[in-house]
């Protein structure tokens, strides 16, 4: 039966496939792949799935970037609004991650949205998870820096800052 509480669609398996089709520009490649790698370890940790990387034909999670009409009909939005979208488990477009490419990602800074924290919440959906209403979820529907990467040096930091 169909449940709603986000628990409707799931795999049928444990072992899941991924590929990366296209890089963004705004970092290098090893950082995508290393970022991705990341998002998806983070569902890895949690339930018993486990995801290995091919580089050609079908993967289970399709990766990609896109702007505006990328050939599915959610077109995305230009810069800001909608970062990213995935798609529910099911075959074909199911499980795949579309990420905005008018957005700047970025690998670490957050002068620019953090492809780690964007590609975390996508891969949630393409496992079958929708939104959450606590803040502090991965799951939440609007963008936000779980916790600020350690930003050092910045010279406007006062004293009290420090302690
Ligand atoms: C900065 N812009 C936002 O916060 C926008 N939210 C998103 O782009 C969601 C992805 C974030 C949470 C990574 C879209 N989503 O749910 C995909 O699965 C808006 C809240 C403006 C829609
Ligand atoms: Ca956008
Ligand atoms: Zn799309
Ligand atoms: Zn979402």
């Amino acid at each position: 039966q169909y449940s709603t509480f986000g628990e409707g669609l799931k795999w049928q398996k444990n072992q899941l496939t991924y590929r990366i089709v296209n890089y963004t520009p705004d970092m290098s490649q090893a950082e995508v792949d290393e970022v991705i790698e990341k998002a998806l370890q983070v569902w890895a940790r949690v339930t018993p799935l486990r995801f290995t990387r091919i580089n050609s034909g079908e993967a289970d999670i399709m990766v990609s970037f896109g702007t505006g009409s990328h050939g599915d009909f959610y077109p995305f939005d230009g810069p800001d609004g909608t970062l990213a979208h995935a798609f529910a488990p099911s075959p074909g477009i199911g499980g795949d991650a579309h990420f905005d490419d008018d957005e700047f990602f970025t690998f670490r800074s957050t002068n620019g949205y953090v492809l780690f924290l964007v590609a975390a919440h996508e891969f949630g959906h393409s496992l079958g998870l929708s939104h959450s209403n606590d803040p502090g979820a991965l799951m939440y529907p609007t963008y936000r820096v779980s916790q600020e990467p350690q930003q050092h040096g910045p010279a406007h930091y006062s004293e009290e800052d420090q302690r």
